[in-house]
């Protein structure tokens, strides 16, 4: 018989103990598929006791990373600790070590990927992320191989399971928005830091990497616009709602004639499109290309068995090839590194959407008047509106606007006229829109 992948698991937090977990209940079924045993080999996390009790006997635990990542009995690195700075040493230290490497860590890979996969390139190890993504779902195999014949038009995802799970429990439960964050932390959902979860950096870390996947082009984390939840307010989710569309927080690449777009903000989509309706911690990633059209990939953003899942499946994959030549291997970014092109990334002033816009005004005649020709002034046409009068003596109203697709550039400037008004009260509060037909 083959010998066994020897793994060192270098974290036993939420997903570690997944993976530890999933590697043991499913043994027989991966040895089945891969044809010999994926054994973890040793564990290394800073507390010791913890991870002694949920290893049990037989595995050798410790606190001391460094020590495992060059030892010759081990074939495989996992890095399961997450953050920038002891992670991408460990999992350098593992490369030069010739070790291949499995990681869920999307800020190490979204800020440090280029430096990373070139030193695997050199050392001739492969590097595995597909947790890193969209936790469960296998969209990063979906992406490299299975979409491989197709020019990729836009990716577009809910790959923040915290600020979906938030946005869901605070429609449908009316819960305050940090009783819901807490929730989600208890669960294991949320980064150590949750601010990355609810400003949006997390996702932006994903849709750094889809869009390099995507399209051939290096990580761009420090070129993403990133704006995150925190500013949504209940009003403005409950006029999406009468208006027909869902608030979501959306990751989207696309390429355009003069760019890559790269955000991550806050998104009315409509009710009727089934990644509306994609609710609590599952995520979704929609992928349009030219060959087969749309295609939507769906499940668990997060937790401790379902971004395993992704973890073993990487592990099933360098058991599979790594004995293999290693032209048999997919490029780890899905193109061929010499074709790795830079692209320039759009600014949020050139990126043409829909809006949809609040604001409190003056409820008396012509101010209507003003607002529509400030906007046309602007290019901007108005698709829908609603106008609803205070509850109070105030004599105002709240007027909410959806917009037809214009620019951002004209948008900014439209909104700064229309807030030096004195018939308009404070300042419009406003969302993209996306079709995503
Ligand atoms: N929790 C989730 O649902 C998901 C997490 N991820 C990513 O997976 C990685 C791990 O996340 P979690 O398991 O949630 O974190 P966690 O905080 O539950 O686990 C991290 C573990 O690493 C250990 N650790 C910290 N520093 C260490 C060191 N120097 N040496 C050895 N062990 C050390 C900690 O003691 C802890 O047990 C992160 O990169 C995260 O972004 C990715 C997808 C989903
Ligand atoms: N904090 C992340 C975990 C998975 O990547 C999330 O909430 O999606
Ligand atoms: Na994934």
């Amino acid at each position: 018989m083959t010998t066994p992948l020897r793994v060192a698991l270098v974290g036993l937090g939420t997903v570690g103990s997944g993976t530890f977990n999933v590697l043991n209940m499913n043994a027989d079924e991966i040895t089945r598929r891969v044809g010999f045993p994926i054994e973890i080999k040793a564990i290394a996390d800073l507390n010791v006791d913890k991870a002694r009790e949920l290893a049990g006997p037989g595995v050798e635990v410790s606190n001391d990373a460094f020590a495992l990542v060059s030892r010759p009995d081990i074939d495989v690195v996992v890095e399961l600790i997450g953050g920038y700075t002891i992670a991408k040493k460990v999992v350098l230290a593992a490369i030069e070590a010739g070790k291949h490497v499995v990681t869920a860590n999307k800020a190490l890979l979204a800020v440090h990927g280029d430096e990373i996969f070139a030193a695997a390139e050199k050392a001739r190890v492969m590097v595995a992320f597909e947790a890193a993504v969209a936790g469960g779902i296998p969209v990063i195999k979906a992406i490299k191989e299975g979409l491989a014949a197709n020019q990729i038009e836009y990716v577009a995802g809910i790959i923040n399971g915290t600020c979906n799970f938030i946005l869901s429990e605070m429609r449908d439960k009316g819960l305050p928005f940090a009783d819901v964050l807490a929730q989600a932390q208890a669960l294991g959902y949320a980064e150590a830091d949750p601010t990355f979860d609810i400003e949006g950096i997390d996702a932006a870390h994903k849709i750094t990497l889809l869009s390099s996947l995507a399209f051939g082009v290096p990580v761009n984390f420090g070129k993403a616009y990133v704006e995150g939840i925190t500013k949504l307010t209940k009003e403005d989710i409950e006029f999406a709602e009468q208006l027909g569309y869902r608030v979501k927080l959306l990751g989207i690449s696309k390429r355009t004639a003069a760019g890559v777009e790269l955000r991550v903000h806050p998104t009315l989509i409509p009710t009727r499109r089934l990644i509306a309706n994609v609710e609590g911690v599952m995520n979704a990633v929609l992928v349009k290309s030219n060959a087969v059209g749309p295609t939507l990939f769906y499940g668990p953003g997060a937790g401790s068995l379902p971004t395993a899942s992704a973890v073993v499946a990487d592990l099933i994959e360098i058991a599979r090839l790594k004995d293999a030549p290693l032209d048999s291997r997919t490029p780890v970014l899905a193109f061929q590194k010499d074709r790795i092109a830079q692209s320039d990334v759009l600014s949020m002033d050139k990126v043409e959407t829909a809006f949809y816009m609040r604001l409190k005004v003056d409820d008396k005649p012509g101010v209507l008047a003003e607002l529509t020709q400030i906007l046309a002034k602007g290019h901007i046409s108005i698709e829908a509106m609603i106008q609803r009068q205070a509850n109070d003596e105030s004599n105002t109203a709240e007027i909410v606007l959806l917009t037809h697709r214009c620019i951002e550039g004209d948008v900014n400037k439209a909104i700064a006229a229309i807030e030096a008004l004195p018939t308009v009260h404070g300042s419009v509060a406003r969302i993209r829109v996306e079709d995503l037909s």
